[in-house]
């Protein structure tokens, strides 16, 4: 019987939660433990695991999945990097993929280690489609339409705002690549309305896009945790113009981000040290299985 990979699921939010259910329904993996900032009072959902503090206090970890928020990640990884464990995450913050990926490069070389990252499904998934989109019409336009749905990173962002108790960001698209962004918010008690409206209007998660905040007495009776995406690409193959290739989907957002951070778990296991994007990544090394009978049944 062939080992198998063993990981562990740092921060048990959203994502954490469905890591756990996408790492049982995986039979090439085991949970070695989860590891949060503060182990507290137990978790019953969490009895059948290790509950830990420190990663080094569990036995051997292959592959870490970082689920903690975007901002965070850049530190976590550094540190998981360096004992020589493999790292995957699901950074979200576009324009900071490049620096996150060089930053962790040469301390994963450095530790034998691998780290794929901005691995869930936007960036993620949704970039190996572009790239794809690009190889069969390289001239052309991609749009990228999110939603309408809830997106997680601008949910967290919004959260950790001063004053806020809750937040649910509603992305609504408005065609083109274009989003407006539906921020509600429960507030602490004694907070200003105001100043918080602005500090998250200013947040670079939502200072690009036109951004409504509304207050309301409980984000939980609105929270729906489905979103979704339509990816377009018009374009020139060779000189032939007017090729048009769409992509959509209707998800549960961390479900989906949760099953692709453990497919790049998976992936880190079958690649030399290093961190990488996963458009640098083959996509078999995605998925479970012999090569030969993947390229049977895929190719
Ligand atoms: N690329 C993509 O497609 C997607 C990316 N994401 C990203 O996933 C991230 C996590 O989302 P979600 O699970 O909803 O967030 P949550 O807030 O639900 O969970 C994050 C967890 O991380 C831990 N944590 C909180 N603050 C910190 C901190 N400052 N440092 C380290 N750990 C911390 C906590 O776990 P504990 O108490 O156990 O330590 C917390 O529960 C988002 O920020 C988003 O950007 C999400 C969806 C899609
Ligand atoms: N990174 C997103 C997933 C992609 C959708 C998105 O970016 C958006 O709704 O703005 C998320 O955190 O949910």
């Amino acid at each position: 019987m062939t080992k198998k990979i063993r990981a562990a699921v740092v921060g048990y939010g959203n994502i954490g939660k469905y890591a756990i259910e996408a790492l049982n329904a995986a039979d090439d993996f085991e949970i070695a433990g989860v590891v949060r900032r503060s182990t507290g009072e137990p978790l019953s959902e969490l009895a059948a695991y290790q509950v830990v503090d420190d990663i080094d206090k569990l036995y051997h970890v292959d592959v870490a999945i970082l689920c903690s928020p975007t901002r965070a990640i850049k530190q976590v990884a550094q540190k998981i990097l360096a004992k020589g464990i493999n790292t995957v995450d699901s950074f979200d913050v576009h324009s900071q993929i490049v620096d996150l990926k060089n930053t962790l490069d040469p301390i994963a070389k450095a530790n034998n280690a691998v780290s794929v990252v901005a691995a869930g499904w936007d960036p993620g998934s949704d970039s190996i489609v572009r790239a794809l989109m690009l190889a069969m019409a390289p001239k052309g336009i991609t749009y990228t339409n999110f939603g309408p749905g809830m997106s997680m990173g601008h949910s967290v962002a919004a959260r950790a705002i001063p004053g806020v108790k809750e937040a649910l960001s509603v992305t609504v698209p408005m065609g083109t690549g274009v989003h407006r962004r539906l921020v509600y918010v429960e507030l602490e008690q004694g907070a200003d309305f105001a100043t918080v409206e602005k500090t998250l209007k200013a947040d670079d998660y939502f200072a690009s896009d036109e951004t409504h905040v509304k207050q309301v007495d409980c984000v939980d009776n609105l929270k729906d945790m489905g979103h979704g995406v339509h990816l377009t690409h018009k374009g020139v193959s060779g000189e032939t113009q007017n090729q048009l290739f769409e992509y959509s989907m209707r998800i549960n957002n961390p479900a989906l981000t949760s099953q692709f951070l453990v497919s790049a778990a998976r992936a880190t296991t079958k690649l030399n040290s290093g961190a990488y994007t996963v458009i640098e990544v083959a996509p078999i090394h995605f998925l479970q299985g012999e090569t030969d009978k993947l390229i049977e049944r895929l190719v």
